[in-house]
């Protein structure tokens, strides 16, 4: 379906990732009429936004009709007071969507009632429309929802549907928290430039230039991440010594297994 078709979303929260989604949304053909944004707190960027679309926007949902897309993009701290406030302008047809670590399907239809709810997991670069959603719904969510929300998602990037609410620690781990890992590497990866003899300035735009690159011939290639990497590596050259340190038994690997371990562990407690 068009984003064209949605009559009515509200967005509550409008940060960082609420509003990295509603920027690629308005671009994509969500009628800028259908948005309303409530956020006592609104950013530079997100009031530059709603001022160039007219976007109506209110500090709080008081008031609100029931709007046929209720998106929640609040700080997993904040929800139970957000789900408190909401829950009045949640109507029978409102397909609810929430984008927060760790707060369960259970915890958000306690406080809302059984209608339509969806779990979401997007990442930053949605703000491109290279993101990564997944979504899990309840018992309520039929085709009609779903469509609803993976058109949203897939406006702003590739979209994948898991059944098992359990796996999203992990799918948080991976890919909602992952462009956080790929920009460490950017950072490190010039800090050892510099390590290396190379000028700050200089390193900085070989590290960015190096990992949005090698970013971009991944979306672009057919071929996977290790093939890709064998095409850098010429026998007994620079790369090999280079991936002999990475790739130890004690280096990269069990370091990222750790840190995504981590993060799906933290993405549990927020449940509570
Ligand atoms: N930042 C990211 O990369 C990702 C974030 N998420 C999830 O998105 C949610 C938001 O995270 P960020 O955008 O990073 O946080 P943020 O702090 O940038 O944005 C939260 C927004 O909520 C607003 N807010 C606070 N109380 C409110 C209230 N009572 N009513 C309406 N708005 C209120 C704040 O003013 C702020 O603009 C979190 O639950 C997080 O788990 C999910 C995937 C990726
Ligand atoms: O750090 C967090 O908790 C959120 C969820 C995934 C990315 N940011």
């Amino acid at each position: 379906m068009a984003l064209s078709a949605i009559s009515s979303l509200v967005l509550v929260g409008a940060g960082k990732m609420g509003g990295a989604m509603l920027a690629g949304w308005l671009d994509r053909g969500l009628p800028a009429a259908a948005v309303t944004l409530v956020d006592p707190a609104l950013g530079p960027e997100m009031a530059d936004l709603v001022a160039r679309h007219g976007l109506a926007h209110a500090t709080t949902v008081e008031g609100l009709a029931a709007p046929a897309v209720l998106v929640l993009a609040v700080k997993p701290q904040m929800m139970a007071g957000v789900l408190a406030a909401v829950a009045p302008v949640v109507g029978p047809e409102t397909v609810v969507v929430s984008v927060a670590a760790g707060t369960t399907l259970a915890t958000l239809g306690g406080a809302l009632g059984d209608g339509p709810i969806v779990r979401v997991m997007p990442n930053t670069p949605a703000q491109v429309g290279q993101g990564m959603s997944v979504g899990v719904g309840n018992a309520a969510v039929g085709p009609e929802q779903r469509a609803v929300v993976d058109a949203l998602m897939r406006a702003v990037g590739a979209t994948a549907w898991i059944d098992d609410e359990g796996l999203m620690d992990a799918v948080t781990a991976v890919s909602g928290s992952g462009p956080a890992y790929v920009f460490l590497l950017a950072e490190v990866l010039a800090a050892a430039g510099r390590a290396a003899g190379l000028p700050a300035d200089l390193a900085a735009l070989l590290a960015r230039q190096t990992v949005s690159g090698a970013g971009a011939l991944l979306a672009a290639s057919e071929l996977d991440p290790a093939t890709l990497r064998r095409n850098v590596t010429s026998p007994a050259g620079t790369t090999a010594a280079a991936l002999a340190v990475l790739m130890a038994d004690d280096a990269l690997q069990p370091l990222m297994t750790a840190a995504v371990a981590a993060a799906a562990k933290r993405g549990r407690e927020l449940a509570g």
